[in-house]
């Protein structure tokens, strides 16, 4: 069964709205790991928008599930601070500046040699590394060479053509996790997955390790409360 990792960036955001401590970020990944959650996810920007540098350290030293940072490598600040902080995995985002949210995977044939380098410096490390990655086989492929230990696939298009024809939309993934699994790359996925379309995700894709969820995650907790969020989203990956 595939975990689920809980990102807590639009805690921060929230939190930041106003300037103060209200909602606590550590105490809510506190309750997120009481209520079921397997992880804990944070997407810190050079902006420091919603995860700020400090909060890293801060969760660091509560976190008992999994702590995943993600980030743009190509920012040294964000390498000194996964290699200060030392998670239990690293997933590496080709984020361009300022960009509003993640909007693509890595090309790991153009960057090979960049990948295997910044990879070996997390894993002589002994941090987990992902790499974000479209489902593209090439790009898994060349994925498998670059030393990473997983690749996470990114789900914003599977998300968006769900609603359309989810069968069309979930087939490229079907495809990149198998040749994933076969070169031996686990497997983890983000990126807009949600109360609909995450069943029917985790139920095709077996070799599945984890997702990563926060923005209808912590949506969906507005209505459902984040206890009974948590328990509903862990019911999605029963059968995954
Ligand atoms: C890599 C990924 O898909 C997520 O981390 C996403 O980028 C969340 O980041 P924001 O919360 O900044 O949109
Ligand atoms: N890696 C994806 C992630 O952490 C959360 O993405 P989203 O659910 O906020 O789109």
């Amino acid at each position: 069964m595939a975990r689920l990792s809980v990102n807590i960036n639009k805690i921060a955001t929230l939190r930041n709205s106003r300037g103060g401590n209200n909602p606590d970020l550590v105490q809510v990944a506190k309750d997120c790991e009481r209520f079921g959650a397997q992880g804990i996810t944070v997407h810190p920007r050079p902006d420091e928008r919603h995860i700020r540098y400090q909060d890293v350290f801060d969760l660091k030293k509560i976190v008992t599930t999994e702590f995943n940072i993600e980030g743009n490598c190509q920012e040294q600040k964000f390498v000194d601070l996964v290699l200060a902080s030392k998670p239990e995995q690293v997933t590496l985002v080709p984020d361009a500046l300022g960009q509003i949210t993640s909007n693509h995977g890595w090309d790991t044939v153009a960057n090979q040699q960049y990948l295997q380098d910044i990879i070996k410096v997390f894993k002589d490390a002994s941090i987990r590394v992902s790499i974000f990655v479209d489902p593209v086989i090439g790009m898994v492929e060349a994925a498998a060479t670059t030393g990473t230990d997983r690749i996470e696939l990114y789900t914003e298009a599977y998300a968006t053509g769900y609603h359309q024809n989810k069968a069309e939309a979930l087939a490229p993934y079907v495809k990149a996790a198998e040749k994933a699994h076969e070169l031996g790359l686990g497997i983890n996925a983000g990126h807009d997955l949600d109360l609909h379309n995450l069943k029917y995700f985790a139920e095709n894709i077996p070799a599945l390790d984890e997702v990563s969820i926060g923005h209808a995650l912590i949506s969906d907790a507005l209505y459902y409360g984040l206890e009974n969020t948590i328990q509903m989203y862990l019911r999605q990956l029963v059968n995954g």
